[in-house]
């Protein structure tokens, strides 16, 4: 294979010649291929690194010659990375193409910087992928990340393998696993790392003020912008933007956001001058995205822009073995902020500690464990110490015997008895539980609990 080739084919000669003189101009060897015949034969004699493909040639417009000829690629060299060229208004078509096993697509009229940048994380991804057992370039900084399970290991190796790459990442996951940490090592472990790591919590953005903050606005763009201001992708040039709570984003923010994903470029509001912006775009959710989008709730063009890579990171219940160094951890970290001896805590409280059900995950655990240092002021804390503490906030919330429960009922139980204590104050309720006010406000509909005025 030979990864600086690209071969580029498309029946239209001025699109080959275009895209011939920007990707040589970029340092890339090209090859060219008029029909999807010609490609195929081109491919058996030698493989290129990468294909950009055409959907439509001459027979008809259904982008069925573009499919036929993937799903050929994808038989005569799977491993080759393709990017799809489809008209804009056909987007249908590449999706189909995804599905089928593209890397990406481009719209006619192409924007080059973001074509490059297709090209470029296409490549990285696919050496990255090949290279997955050889030893990264430079060792992967994990300092905050703490766990030894073999769940959590996976999930760091693919971390390592891709951190250095430009393709957005989506970390999936519940509520408190960490996703939040993982994004921020992405970051850290990225030539970016020098440069801005933007977090949006896009659940908590409505969507009348969407745009403003993404995008920024100009002075008098609207009655209360009295003065002009840079949005998130803005501030966020030259580095990575974390979009947490994605799944939470209406469909009409979505397009907004398709679109600079689409082109690397935006309008602030009130300035018609599109902005060029180079940021790595990784996104969380504890939803289930590809649910959602069968069922129409988030677009599925959106979905395969921010997936290139997956990340799922396992709850806390699947990786019990991580429990002890959680722990010891965070009762470190606790005594260091408050300039305490470190407390001891016994084998029986940690055998204790293990066998919790952690619903709220590694931020209940956290807590958990803060609350219980805090309150019971002791240098060595015992298994009961552990036990008053959850008895308490047990009794707190109303959950007496979990044995005859189900899991989400006593979550439920739980969130109503929190919300009766402190008196439906939601950020209050979310502290108690370890969990962000959004997954609070995410359990309140899936309970179907009115949330309080
Ligand atoms: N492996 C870990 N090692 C150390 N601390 C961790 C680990 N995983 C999570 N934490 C801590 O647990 C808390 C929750 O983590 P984080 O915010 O990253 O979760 P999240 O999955 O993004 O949650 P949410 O979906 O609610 O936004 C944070 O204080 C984080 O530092």
């Amino acid at each position: 294979m030979d990864s600086k080739t690209i071969l580029i084919c498309d029946d239209d000669p001025t699109v080959r010649s275009s895209l011939s003189l920007v990707l040589k101009r970029a340092g890339y060897g090209i090859a060219t291929a008029e029909t999807p015949e010609q490609a195929v034969a081109q491919i058996r004699t030698t493989i290129p690194g990468l294909i950009l493909m055409d959907m439509n040639y001459t027979r008809s417009t259904t982008g069925e010659e573009g499919l036929e000829l993937l799903a050929k690629v994808k038989v005569l060299a799977p491993e080759v990375p393709v990017i799809l060229i489809t008209a804009w208004g056909s987007i249908h078509l590449a999706v189909q193409g995804i599905r089928a096993g593209a890397f990406d697509f481009i719209t006619k009229p192409w924007n080059n910087l973001a074509l490059l940048e297709s090209i470029r994380t296409a490549i990285q991804v696919q050496e990255s992928s090949t290279a997955a057992d050889a030893a990264p370039k430079s060792p992967f900084r994990r300092d905050k990340i703490i766990g030894k399970s073999p769940l959590l290991e996976r999930v760091l190796q693919t971390v390592s393998r891709i951190a250095s790459t430009h393709a957005p990442v989506l970390i999936t996951g519940e509520s408190g696993t960490g996703k939040e940490l993982i994004a921020e090592a992405i970051h850290e472990n990225s030539e970016r790392k020098d440069r801005p790591f933007i977090k949006v919590n896009l659940g908590g953005i409505s969507l009348s003020l969407f745009e403003s903050e993404m995008f920024g606005h100009k002075k008098g763009a609207f009655t209360d912008a009295h003065y002009d201001r840079k949005g998130r992708f803005e501030l966020a040039d030259g580095g990575s933007i974390f979009l947490d709570e994605i799944g939470d984003l209406d469909m009409v923010s979505q397009v907004k956001l398709l679109r600079v994903l689409q082109d690397h470029t935006f309008e602030s509001l009130g300035d018609s001058r599109p902005k060029q912006v180079d940021t790595r775009i990784i996104c969380a959710t504890n939803r289930n995205l590809p649910q959602m989008v069968q069922q129409g709730e988030f677009r599925e063009d959106l979905f395969y822009r921010i997936n290139l890579i997956t990340v799922q990171m396992p709850a806390l219940r699947e990786r019990r073995e991580d429990i002890p160094l959680l722990v010891e951890y965070f009762a470190r970290q606790q005594a260091r902020q408050n300039g305490l001896e470190p407390v001891e805590i016994s084998a029986e409280a940690m055998e204790y500690l293990s066998r919790l059900p952690y619903p709220g995950n590694v931020r209940e655990l956290k807590n958990f464990v803060e609350r219980t240092i805090l309150v019971s002021q002791q240098p060595h804390l015992t298994e009961v110490d552990f036990k008053n503490q959850y008895v308490e906030i047990a009794a707190k919330t109303g959950v007496h015997d979990t044995s005859v429960h189900s899991l989400e009922e006593i979550e439920k139980q739980m969130i109503l008895r929190a919300l009766e204590l402190y008196g439906g104050n939601l950020s209050k309720v979310a502290t108690a539980l370890g969990l962000s006010r959004q997954a609070v406000y995410r359990r309140l509909e899936k309970y179907a609990i009115r949330p309080p005025e």
